[in-house]
């Protein structure tokens, strides 16, 4: 290796902390002079959202309102995929225990994420469908790279997108423009999202989207934490509110629905899709 790397790789190291590198689906990378916390997530291909993976999403954003971080960067190792949504598997044909497992950590993770008391900003740094629109939208803001796609796709697999899923939509997006992208399952380009305000900002490549991000938890810095924190709250207590108090009557809707056959059958239909897109290419 040469030396300039070798020399860029130690300075790196030497000014940004690995908080969490034993989990191996998520990583925090705290920057220590910014202070702000980036959490890239590592599931290949796809980041698909299996139990696992909202596990270690869930700790990782504990760790960051833990660790008194400025602000947390949400992002993917993947050079194309933000994250594909909830992974199909843990609902097509699911295992009993492990589906109610993986609604409930879903629930739990989204309830961190959205609640979060500290900044937060995606760069979506790839496709960001369903699950993964669910998480830039559960942001404060979203810096996206072009030439992908983001929204909630859930009517074009035949599934109904739950009414929390619907209030982070909401709270990026205008009820008329939130409801007719709902209905049709539409996904945006990243030029077609800036343009109706589903992101924030566009950027030419990761780097550049996280220095994005970076600029916007900036914005902060001199206004008083608790107050912003708590102001966030009070925006977002409703919501949060709402799916704490319909927590169970939430899961027992989301395994009724799942478990019809119909819903089976048209999952089963949209994965064969996908496997043999996968083998054409
Ligand atoms: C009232 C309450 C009711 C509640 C009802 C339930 C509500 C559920 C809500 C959430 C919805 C979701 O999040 S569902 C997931 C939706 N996601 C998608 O539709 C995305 C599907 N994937 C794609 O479009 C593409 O894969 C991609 C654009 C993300 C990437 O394309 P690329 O060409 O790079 O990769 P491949 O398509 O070749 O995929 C590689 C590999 O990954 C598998 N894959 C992809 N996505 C998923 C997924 N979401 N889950 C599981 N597996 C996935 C794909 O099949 C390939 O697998 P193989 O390599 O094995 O063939």
């Amino acid at each position: 290796m040469m030396r300039s790397k070798v020399l860029s790789l130690v300075a790196r190291a030497a000014s940004n902390r690995m908080m969490s590198t034993a989990t191996k689906l998520t990583t925090v990378e705290v920057n220590d002079k910014t202070g702000i916390a980036t959490l890239t997530m590592n599931r290949p291909p796809v980041n698909g959202l299996n139990l696992e993976l909202l596990q270690d999403l869930k700790s990782s954003i504990d760790e960051v309102e833990g660790n008194k971080s400025r602000g947390l960067i949400l992002t993917s190792s993947s050079s194309t995929i933000f994250s594909a949504g909830l992974d199909i598997l843990e609902m097509y044909k699911p295992d009993k225990d492990r589906i109610r497992a993986f609604w409930t950590q879903l629930q739990e993770t989204w309830l961190a994420l959205y609640g979060s008391s500290v900044p937060t900003a995606a760069a979506i740094n790839g496709h960001s469908p369903a699950g993964g629109c669910l998480l830039a939208t559960s942001c404060e803001y979203r810096v996206m790279v072009p030439n992908f796609t983001i929204g909630l796709n859930e009517t074009q697999l035949g599934i109904v997108a739950p009414k929390w899923f619907m209030a982070s939509f909401l709270s990026v997006l205008p009820q008329r423009e939130a409801e007719r992208a709902l209905n049709q399952g539409r996904m945006f380009t990243t030029e077609e999202a800036l343009k109706v305000g589903l992101i924030d900002e566009t950027a030419n490549s990761k780097e550049e989207a996280i220095e994005k991000c970076v600029a916007f938890i900036g914005t902060f810095a001199k206004v008083n934490p608790l107050a912003r924190s708590l102001t966030k709250q009070q925006f977002r207590a409703a919501d949060l509110q709402q799916l704490q108090n319909e927590r169970q009557q939430d899961l027992e809707k989301f395994l009724f629905f799942v478990n019809q056959p119909a819903v089976q059958k048209g999952l089963g239909i949209y994965l064969e899709g996908l496997k043999k897109k996968a083998k054409k290419q």
